[in-house]
């Protein structure tokens, strides 16, 4: 089976290609990377007018199975990964039972064989059930394929038994993912602490809740040298915190979602759960330190949160409503459209963050166009306004606050090692 991609813009960060180039795919690899190749294929696609680029990473994703079927599964959430660019997703543990073991990071490899649309590289807890007690076998977990550990969807509170799962973590080769939450300062904070929490009646979560865990989980990192990721940074300060850990040379990396760029708490509108995630809509400011720490490379890659729920739980209040909204099919749109339209990344910096990045933080052969990698390649319109359409998602959730939002930056295909997945 071979793939010929005509005339595209081929946007590469690891050779820095940014020109229109053919592209050959021939039994799942780049085979070729040239201008007018005189090439036979199977299949043809004219890219003519369109960018080319290596298939998105999600360091972040939920898929809801096992557990919580009816919000998602790997099938559904897969093929939302497809229609979103995205060739590689890392689902979190938060599933019931937790992804805690060596047999269910085994079962969820199985299911990617038979279910998957695209790559699957899950992510294993840092405790028994996610219950805060009891590391889990981080070793054997990782020897099955585990890509890193996580606690998503809260912090390990005890910071002895986290020192510990780092450096298991470590031993294992694997980074951590955190999720940065001080639970008991969290109290039962739903919104963003600040005057939209005070005008809904709504309790807050404020930045410190955030930042407190950033940098215990940074001096840790020090301490035990493990790899650290942080997950969807949302406040000033934990972009600044990411900022001196670099310069102090620490292996440590940072990850924001589209939403926490794109909206504040003030874009709330009203008592709508849409816009309830954790963590929550931030104030101006801490957007702007986003914005610049996306600009100046302090956040390395931009992962979705892709948090489905259903529409009855969803439906509920902003105080009953679960966290989360979903992200795979709007993520590139609106990082785009609102970090590339208006200046703050080039595109090449942009497709760097979703696809680049991403790679090396997995410390996975991926996310490059050059001949002998995988073809897990993106095709992609930027030409002309669109809006979302929540109604068109292939993902089972449809908890979104873009449902009719202006963008630009349409997936036309998604290829996964050379097999097109997704067709506009
Ligand atoms: N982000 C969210 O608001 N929710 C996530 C959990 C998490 O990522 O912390 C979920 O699992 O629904
Ligand atoms: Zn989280
Ligand atoms: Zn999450």
């Amino acid at each position: 089976m071979s793939v010929l991609i005509k005339k595209g813009h081929v946007l590469d960060p690891s050779t820095g290609v940014d020109g229109i180039r053919d592209l050959y795919v021939k039994n799942g690899l780049v085979a070729a990377v040239g201008k007018n190749l005189e090439i036979t294929a199977d299949v043809v696609i004219d890219a003519e007018g369109l960018y080319v680029m290596p298939g998105f990473i999600d360091l972040h994703v939920h898929l809801r199975e096992p557990g919580f079927e009816y919000k998602e599964t790997i099938m559904t959430g897969s093929r939302a990964a497809a229609r979103g660019g995205f060739t590689t997703i890392c689902p979190m543990p938060n599933t019931r039972p937790a992804i805690d073991s060596k047999e269910m990071i085994e079962w969820l490899k199985e299911k990617e064989k038979k279910e998957a649309r695209v790559h699957i590289l899950p992510i294993g807890a840092v405790t028994y059930g996610q219950a805060g007690e009891e590391l889990a076998d981080i070793a054997g977990m990782a020897a099955s394929g585990a890509a890193a550990i996580s606690e998503d969807g809260k912090s390990v509170m005890s910071t002895s038994l986290y020192r510990e799962g780092m450096l298991k973590a470590k031993e294992a080769g694997i980074p951590v993912f955190a999720h940065c939450e001080d639970k008991d300062l969290a109290g039962d904070g739903v919104i963003n602490e600040g005057n939209v929490a005070k005008e809904l009646h709504l309790p807050g979560i404020s930045n410190a809740v955030e930042d407190i865990i950033a940098i215990r989980d940074i001096l840790l990192a020090k301490e035990t040298g493990v790899r650290l990721h942080l997950c969807h940074c949302s406040t000033k300060d934990s972009v600044a915190f990411l900022e001196w850990a670099k310069k102090e040379g620490l292996p440590v990396t940072g990850e924001v979602c589209p939403h926490h760029f794109t909206l504040t708490d003030d874009d709330i509108p009203c008592d709508d759960s849409n816009y309830k995630m954790n963590p929550p809509l931030r104030s101006k400011e801490d957007v702007q330190a986003l914005k610049e720490g996306l600009k100046n490379g302090v956040l390395d890659a931009i992962a979705t949160d892709h948090a489905p729920h259903s529409k009855e739980e969803k439906e509920k209040s902003f105080l009953h409503s679960p966290f989360g909204i979903v992200g795979l099919e709007t993520a590139f749109a609106l990082s785009y459209t609102e970090l590339v339209e208006p200046g703050i990344l080039t595109f090449m910096e942009l497709v760097k963050k979703l696809s680049y990045n991403p790679a090396d933080i997995l410390g996975i052969e991926r996310g490059s166009l050059r001949e002998g990698k995988a073809a897990d390649i993106v095709i992609v319109d930027t030409g002309e306004w669109y809006k979302i359409d929540k109604e068109t998602f292939a993902s089972m959730g449809r908890n979104t606050p873009f449902h009719g939002r202006r963008v630009k930056g349409k997936i036309k295909y998604t290829l996964v090692d050379g097999q097109v997945v997704y067709k506009d």
